[in-house]
């Protein structure tokens, strides 16, 4: 039996009483790895990685290039070895086995699809390669057609199809052979800005259909917030947080995951005696512990009419303005805190460039950064 003679992910066979828990399609246990550089020094790509997927998740891996995003991704599909650590794939040790046991597939962002192949072919290829029966690939071919919205196309050739097209059939022959996990490396950064936004849409159908684990890496922070279900900050090798798109985005551990995801103003603060304090003087009162802190304020969290649970107000000078047709992005210049942004919903009056502007935050606005967070 292959790794892929399974029945459909998520799904117990017909009948089956058992109970047991479903195996975690992913989990990684202290993932490590180093590379030799050219100059004789090595190179830590990933230092001490776990991480535990639940049933059916959709985990996204962002940061900046060189965190190890892709190292982490071929340690998985087995491309690359560990030097310490285990990877379990749906509850089995897959450390030690061959990329071609493992079972998982990969889509990458250049498809690395045989342009002189039919799209049946591309679709069929691993199964033909494991030997299947012929008619078996043809049905089964035919079905992952049918779920990329590809279905009466098996004779066309890949240089016939639109990019958006060729990523689907990249899909499709990443599911042909029904692994249990997927790892998507940027599959949509080939594509431009609308076909993008409409795959997101249908990967994110796809994955909730399939009911099985994918791991997609991203550099796209907008790309991750709308379509995961956790999202992993990645910088030097390291899981800097783990959490819901909500969490990361609201609460973030650390300085590095507050800046990485979104737009952000940060301002030091005090913390003493139950309250924070900013440079210029006003306070609100904190559950923080004392001593020094950094004040995440995300721009559309402030406004041009004080807010309900209103507790700050910056007053400066409107450096920029940019229009984008929901939104006001709004650069002012205070005395106290430098340069703040705002993003303030159109419809609002605003005075011009050069005015002065008041602008407020609700309590429920404000979260606080140890400074010590690593
Ligand atoms: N085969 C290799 N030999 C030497 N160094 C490598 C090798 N593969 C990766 N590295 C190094 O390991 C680190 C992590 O690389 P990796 O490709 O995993 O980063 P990444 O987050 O995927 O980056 P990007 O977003 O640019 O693709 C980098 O510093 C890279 O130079």
């Amino acid at each position: 039996m292959t790794p892929f003679d399974t029945h459909p992910a998520g799904l117990l066979p017909a009948g089956s009483q058992d109970r047991t828990p479903m195996p975690s399609p992913l989990e990684i246990i202290d993932a490590r790895k180093s590379f030799r550089t050219p100059e004789g020094g090595t190179m830590t790509a990933l230092d001490g990685i776990s991480l535990k997927l639940a049933s059916a998740e959709f985990v996204t891996l962002l940061g900046p290039s060189g965190c190890g995003k892709t190292t982490l991704l071929r340690t998985i599909s087995g491309f690359e070895t560990l030097d310490a650590g285990e990877v379990l794939i749906d509850g089995s040790a897959v450390t030690q086995m061959p990329a071609h046991r493992r079972p998982v597939n990969t889509v990458f962002q250049r498809y690395a699809l045989f342009g002189h192949m039919s799209v049946a072919r591309n679709v069929g290829y691993a199964l033909e390669i494991a030997g299947r029966d012929k008619r078996e690939i043809r049905t089964r071919v035919g079905e992952m057609l049918e779920l990329v919205g590809l279905a009466g196309m098996e004779k066309r050739s890949i240089q016939q199809l639109s990019g958006g097209q060729q990523q689907r059939v990249a899909l499709a022959r990443a599911l042909a052979a029904k692994p249990k996990l997927l790892l998507l490396d940027e599959p949509l950064s080939a594509l431009d800005k609308n076909l993008r936004q409409k795959m997101q849409q249908e990967l994110k159908a796809l994955q909730r259909e399939l009911g099985i684990g994918f791991i997609f890496v991203t550099h796209d922070q907008e790309e991750a917030l709308t379509m995961s279900d956790r999202i992993a900050v990645l910088a030097h090798g390291q899981i800097q947080q783990i959490g819901a798109p909500t969490e990361l985005y609201r609460t973030p551990a650390n300085l590095f995951t507050a800046d990485f995801l979104g737009e952000s103003n940060l301002l030091p603060v005090k913390v003493a005696g139950g309250r924070a304090s900013l440079r210029d003087g006003q306070s609100f009162a904190t559950e923080h512990r004392a001593g020094e802190a950094t004040l995440l304020l995300r721009p559309e969290a402030l406004s041009i009419t004080p807010p309900e649970g209103h507790a700050l107000s910056f007053t400066g000078t409107i450096r920029e303005t940019y229009y984008t047709g929901t939104d006001h992005q709004i650069a002012l210049e205070t005395p106290a805190h430098g340069t703040l942004h705002a993003l303030l919903r159109s419809g609002a009056a605003l005075p011009g460039l050069g005015a002065e502007m008041t602008l407020h935050a609700p309590a429920q606005g404000l979260h606080l950064i140890d400074e010590a967070a690593p």
